[in-house]
């Protein structure tokens, strides 16, 4: 499903990702983790094509993250460690994300009762003046309602309350088996039984991968 071959990305001159090979398969449920810095992040923003890299290959079911970055993301939900700074109301955001998306209203609507997140409530308020952990809410019941084969999730339940982590493990306790997750966490004993791979970076590298 993703092909990360000898990738390495340089910043300003220092080298957040050092020659990363890695395969994401289909069923692969990976908990991705390493201390504050090793480059899960860049990693992760380089497979869905918001980063160049500077050598090496990235492909998503064949395709290019960056030139076909469209054949990309419509196979995948990503959460985003930080919420992005979106001024639109929640009613316009629906509104986009289902003519982008092709997820439906009603669904999302769905999710968000289970998350505990009032939508109705807070429909003409525009998204950056949620809470933190609201917008993650709205977030991870968009991501979950968009049929997708991989979800990627950079910390995602950083701002959620106790109660919203554990619906959030809820809900993907029911993920279809055949889609496949990859969490960037600091908090593997919270999803140690979500997940059969474990991935640990450092320094721009993978340093272990093991199947559990
Ligand atoms: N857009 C950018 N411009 C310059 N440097 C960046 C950029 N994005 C990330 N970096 C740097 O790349 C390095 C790796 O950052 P990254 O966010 O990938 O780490 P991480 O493993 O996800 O860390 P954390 O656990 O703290 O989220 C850091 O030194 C960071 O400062």
């Amino acid at each position: 499903m993703v092909k990360v071959q000898k990738v390495s990305k340089v910043f300003m001159g220092s080298r957040v990702l050092d020659n990363v090979d890695l395969t994401v398969e289909r069923g692969d449920r990976i908990a991705m983790m390493g201390p504050n810095g090793a480059g899960k992040t860049t990693l992760v923003r380089a497979i869905l094509g918001f980063y160049h890299i500077d050598s090496g290959v990235i492909s998503v079911n064949g395709y290019d993250p960056v030139k076909q970055r469209v054949d990309v993301l419509k196979n995948i939900s990503f959460i985003p460690q930080l919420p992005p700074p979106v001024k639109l109301s929640l009613e316009e955001l629906l509104l986009y994300v289902e003519r982008s998306s092709g997820v439906s209203r009603a669904k999302i609507f769905e999710e968000s009762n289970r998350m505990d997140l009032d939508l109705k409530k807070h429909i003409s308020k525009p998204f950056f003046k949620l809470s933190g952990g609201m917008k993650q809410k709205l977030l991870i019941a968009i991501a979950l309602s968009k049929k997708s084969d991989l979800l990627i999730f950079d910390e995602p339940t950083a701002n959620l309350d106790p109660k919203g982590r554990e619906k959030f493990y809820e809900l993907l306790g029911e993920i279809d088996v055949s889609c496949s997750t990859l969490f960037i966490t600091h908090r593997l004993d919270e999803i140690e039984g979500l997940v059969n791979r474990k991935i640990y970076m450092d320094l721009g590298k993978v340093v272990e991968d093991e199947k559990v």
